[in-house]
């Protein structure tokens, strides 16, 4: 029965396409076959009313394409799981609340008592963005992209239980988490998922021991075939948390159940973690997400602003890539600020719109370049020496690196003339002022130079 309906579901998706059945369909569950009844369940009234009077009749075409013998298509409102109809009252048909942000479950579960389902409220919904399509891979995220795309295809297989991912802030644990949920739904609905912040995890294990309900806490999570756990660290010190957690993931893992966990620091540099758990943890799959490079960046930015179908000048994108380098989120931010901007002024994006829009996080990213460091650089690219950059020598070799170096000075640090001049070997500011516009003159007009020097200045930026 499960395959009919995970059939039907599919069908329904591809007729209606991606939104509507988010919206509308995704909730249903199949509770089981009363007779010739399909007995569907949704959350609300509303959903049900709606349900019934636009897809009613699909539905039970699409049923009796599948299993003759159903005749109509019954949609009900779910009870809440904790209601008295879970607590010994079994109805014939078992009552449960679709769990938001879970694979749907399918499982019409045997007779005797149905196991708990993951209520609503103890995970988070699933964001709609984060899916495999939309996860830029470039070198610094490929391998945890990977792990995280083999444990889609084959959730529990050998080697990658648990999976580990970790990372430093908004470089997209949380994405690719979200990714293997979708991928799973899609793909295996009948998995259920359940992917829930430590955070949550803490309060819920707490309410239930308040309300000495743990037995109700610890069935419902060991029911689940895929857990996902986001921000592990969060449970550092919490000793008692972490001791649940811990025979939760080994019941999970010895009945061949997948396990995803995330946490700012690899398994072993997660102090205040109770080894053995430290030690279970890094048993499977460790995947790090390293810090993203100018590169990734800015394909990540290009991604965005296609998908949000606002033309954003590769200037513009270099300029956010170079700058905003030590977080995902923050550069997605600043790239948001500019398309609504744009969007409510009705103008296009321009390097002077980015600049003016983002004064402020382009200010606070500034980054601080020593002169010093940008002499070794430019020596470096031209194969000169250090002394060179401050040397009274003139010849043109030696004399051009040196402009180019005093105009990345000026360019990018706070320094006045006077006081770059002095640390080029004590020279006059107008030496400075002239080694500037002589440096953006040939830019303009010779495309070779210009991007030998963008190329420093990124790498002297990034
Ligand atoms: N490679 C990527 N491609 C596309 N978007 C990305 C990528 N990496 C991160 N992002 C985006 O950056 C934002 C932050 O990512 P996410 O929330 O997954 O980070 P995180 O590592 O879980 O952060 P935290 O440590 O704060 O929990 C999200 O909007 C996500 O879509």
């Amino acid at each position: 029965m499960a395959a009919c309906w995970a059939r039907i579901r599919g069908r329904l998706r591809e007729e209606v396409g991606e939104v509507e059945y988010r919206t509308w369909l995704r909730q249903m569950t199949l509770a089981g076959i009363d007779g010739e009844d399909a007995v569907i369940l949704l959350p609300t009234r509303f959903l049900r009313d709606w349900v019934n009077s636009h897809y009613g009749d699909r539905l039970r075409a699409l049923w009796q394409a599948e299993e003759s013998a159903v005749r109509r298509v019954e949609i009900r409102v779910a009870q809440a799981a904790a209601e008295p109809a879970m607590a010994g009252a079994e109805p014939r048909v078992p009552a449960r609340t679709e769990p938001v942000g879970l694979a749907e479950s399918l499982a019409v579960r045997p007779a005797e008592r149905p196991a708990p389902e993951i209520r609503s409220d103890w995970v988070v919904p699933l964001e709609a963005r984060f899916t495999f399509d939309t996860f830029v891979v470039g070198k610094p995220n490929e391998f945890a992209h990977a792990c995280a795309r083999r444990v889609a295809e084959k959730p529990a297989s050998q080697g990658f239980n648990p999976l580990f991912l970790y990372g430093g802030v908004g470089l997209g644990k949380t994405h690719l988490m979200h990714a293997i949920a979708w991928a799973i739904r899609e793909h295996e609905p009948v998995r259920t998922v359940a992917y829930m912040s430590a955070e949550k995890f803490m309060y819920r294990f707490i309410a239930a021991l308040r309300s000495q309900n743990t037995m109700e806490f610890k069935e419902t999570l060991r029911a689940v075939d895929v857990l996902m756990i986001d921000d592990l660290q969060f449970l550092i010190g919490k000793d008692n948390t972490q001791e649940e957690f811990f025979h939760t993931f080994n019941a999970l893992v010895d009945q061949g159940k997948q396990i995803v966990v995330s946490a700012d620091k690899s398994p072993s540099d997660l102090s205040g973690i109770e080894d053995r758990l430290r030690t279970r943890l890094g048993c499977g799959m460790v995947a790090d997400l390293h810090a993203t490079t100018y590169e990734l960046r800015f394909s990540i930015l290009q991604a965005k602003a296609a998908a949000a179908r606002v033309e954003v000048p590769a200037k513009v994108l270099e300029l956010l890539a170079s700058r905003i380098t030590a977080n995902v989120r923050e550069l997605e931010g600043a790239l948001n600020r500019l398309v609504a901007h744009a969007g409510l002024f009705g103008r296009p994006v321009t390097i002077d719109s980015a600049q003016e829009v983002l004064h402020d996080v382009l200010r606070a990213h500034e980054r601080r370049v020593s002169i010093e460091e940008i002499q070794r650089k430019v020596a470096e690219h031209y194969n000169l020496r250090l002394t060179d950059m401050v040397s009274a020598r003139r010849a043109r070799n030696v004399a051009r690196p040196r402009q180019v170096a005093m105009y990345l000075a000026k360019q990018l640090t706070q320094r006045s003339l006077p006081e770059i001049g002095r640390r080029f070997g004590n020279r006059d500011h107008t030496t400075v002022m002239h080694a500037v516009s002589r440096v953006s003159e040939l830019m303009q007009q010779d495309a070779g130079f210009a991007e030998d020097v963008t190329l420093l200045r990124k790498m002297l930026e990034s």
